[in-house]
């Protein structure tokens, strides 16, 4: 029987970043459809954000834009033309004039003829630091009991490869929305020394009131349980009263190394600020020593089986 090399999920030791305590922005945004609107509004919640001290600031899935596969071309924009491209711009001259970092939600990205859910990360210095591109479309097999059918792929291409970035406030994974459904991806960020995962989502009525926050208890994990957590999530969803093909859940969450939730908020349009300090993830990785505890001898079966089937 072939044998496989399984990858150790604690590989990469955590940093120290510049900045290890620190308030984190989560605006709530409502979404119009009208670009410019929402445009205006993002840099009006990015400015309230600050000013209540949030030096990080996340927005919400497709906050330029309902969220309708329909209108994702109407409102893309080119990340290699930021000058051409106004909910970009808008994004980088509030980062660079109020010194903060940006995790950009998402807005439709255009690139060579595809359209992405892309992320957007700019610095202080308002410079763009990454971009992630989804890359678990949400395609509903048939709809939930109550919510319309969605099927993301129809307009939207997906993103190749997982992004981690470092900024002043630690390394930082990001995932889109459905990415969230997706272990493996939280795990690899766990390996590549991610302090924090931020998850900008947009959740619908269904899957939002039952997995939402679990799902963002459960991705701080290195396993699958919900249960032994060792890093920070945080998501931003826009609020309900957005405009787009299918109501969403709302309620963006920040939840700590424990899974514990730190700040949560309901449907509306919110600003939430969270406090952040890393020594958690230390003690609580000291606390439950998982890395030494780890089993790799046992779990490479489970691979084993991936490989054979029928043995
Ligand atoms: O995974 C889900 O249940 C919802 C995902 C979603 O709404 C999205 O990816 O936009």
């Amino acid at each position: 029987m072939a044998t496989v090399a399984v990858q150790s999920f604690f590989s990469a030791p955590l940093q120290i970043p510049k900045i290890t305590q620190f308030k984190i922005g989560i605006c709530q945004l409502k979404v119009t459809t009208e670009k410019s609107a929402n445009i205006f509004n993002a840099h009006s919640l990015i400015q309230a954000a600050a000013e209540q001290g949030a030096s990080l600031i996340l927005l919400p899935e497709m906050w330029n834009c309902p969220y309708s596969t329909d209108l994702f071309a109407k409102f893309a924009e080119d990340f290699s033309d930021i000058d051409s491209a106004p909910s970009l711009l808008m994004l980088s001259e509030v980062a660079s004039s109020l010194g903060v970092t940006i995790i950009g939600g998402s807005i439709p990205e255009k690139d060579a003829g595809q359209l992405y859910n892309s992320c957007p990360v700019f610095g202080p210095d308002g410079e763009l630091k990454a971009k992630h591109r989804k890359i678990h479309l949400f395609d509903m097999g048939k709809p939930l009991p109550g919510e319309v059918q969605f099927k993301e792929s129809d307009n939207i291409s997906a993103g190749e490869k997982p992004t981690v970035v470092d900024t002043d406030f630690g390394r930082i994974g990001i995932g889109i929305c459905h990415d969230i459904r997706f272990p493996e991806l939280a795990m690899s960020y766990r390996a590549r020394g991610a302090h924090l995962i931020c998850y900008p989502g947009a959740f619908n009525m269904s899957t939002g009131a039952t997995l939402w926050e679990l799902e963002q208890r459960t991705r701080q994990d290195d396993s699958v349980s919900a249960v032994d957590n060792q890093l920070y999530v945080a998501s931003c969803s826009p609020s309900r009263d957005s405009a787009g093909s299918y109501m969403i859940w709302g309620h963006s969450t920040v939840v700590g190394p424990m899974g514990e939730i730190i700040a949560t908020t309901g449907h509306e349009e919110a600003v939430l600020i969270a406090e952040i300090d890393y020594a958690a993830i230390q003690w609580t990785r000291e606390s439950l020593p998982l890395e030494s505890q780890k089993h790799n001898d046992i779990y490479q079966f489970v691979d084993l089986l991936r490989e054979s089937p029928s043995s």
